[in-house]
């Protein structure tokens, strides 16, 4: 894999006591491409994401994210605070963590809380209603309102987040991550729970946000409907190992992935990667 890399893990381990959850992984991540972290249950996929979104610091390696300017961050180095206002990347789990007795658009609008209190002057000029918090208010609801729109959602603005269907809640997850307006999004399971239209209604999300918006992502997924269509490249786990990695076609029809990803029967393995496809 080569071209313009957002992020580069280098030799990354996280130790639990004695286990060893991610061992001396290493890969890259390509600006404005989707790239997947699969594998299987217990892999080290979502230790990974907590080390690079900070919520838990790396027993040892790096993770360096470069911005469109050049401007590099080293993750290792900041708490999550940091890393998704200094870095700008923000992630989703894998349960839904909206707020669910807010509405809608109160959700996309906490997500632009930082910029807010920063246009309020740490509430003062909001108190007063001056013109620049006024327009800073204004811009907000324009893009709380714009992702609405995009994920078929501007209807029900006013309605509590926790009435949404499941898949809905899911999407709204997404656009609150993309109301931060991160350079990558990362994205924990986020078709875990959703029916086929569903799946297939959250792989037109990701591959609009990669097209129009241009941002990066990494993402964790079980669906290999999903993983399989959208991915650009596929980075896949086992055992806090890397085992491999390349593009949906080399990793469906890779022997080591199949087995070790879905087991040792290798004709049930080879039946449920071909469903990816
Ligand atoms: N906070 C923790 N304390 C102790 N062990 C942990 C902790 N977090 C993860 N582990 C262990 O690290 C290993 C990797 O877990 P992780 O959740 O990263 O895997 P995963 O690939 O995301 O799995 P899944 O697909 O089931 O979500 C597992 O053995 C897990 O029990």
């Amino acid at each position: 894999m080569s071209g313009d890399q957002i992020l580069s893990v280098d030799s990354l381990s996280m130790r639990f006591g004695g286990i060893v959850a991610v061992n001396e992984l290493s890969f890259n991540a390509e600006r404005r491409k989707i790239t997947a972290l699969i594998g299987p249950n217990g892999a080290g996929k979502t230790t990974v994401f907590n080390c690079i979104t900070g919520f838990y610091k790396p027993t040892s390696g790096a993770m360096r994210l470069a911005h469109d300017n050049g401007h590099a961050i080293q993750l290792e180095q900041l708490n999550d605070f940091r890393i998704s206002k200094l870095a700008k990347v923000a992630r989703t789990f894998q349960n839904i963590r909206l707020f669910p007795g807010m509405t809608v658009l109160e959700n996309l609008m906490v997500a632009q809380h930082n910029a807010l209190m920063r246009a309020s002057g740490l509430t003062f000029l909001g108190l007063i209603g001056a013109p620049s918090w006024r327009k800073a208010e204004e811009a907000a609801i324009d893009l709380a309102r714009t992702w609405l729109d995009r994920i078929g959602l501007l209807d029900r603005a006013d309605d509590a987040a926790g009435n949404l269907p499941y898949g809905d809640q899911r999407r709204l997850e997404i656009a609150r991550a993309m109301c931060t307006q991160p350079a990558l999004l990362c994205l924990d399971e986020p078709a875990a729970g959703l029916n086929a239209r569903e799946s297939a209604a959250l792989s037109e999300l990701l591959l609009s946000i990669r097209a129009n918006q241009g941002t990066s992502i990494l993402l964790i997924e079980h669906d290999m409907s999903v993983v399989m269509e959208i991915s650009d490249h596929i980075v896949v786990m086992d055992h806090g190992l890397k085992i491999a990695e390349g593009t949906p076609r080399e990793i469906r029809d890779d022997p080591k992935v199949i087995a070790a990803y879905l087991g040792t029967d290798e004709e049930e393995a080879i039946a449920v990667m071909e469903s990816g496809t």
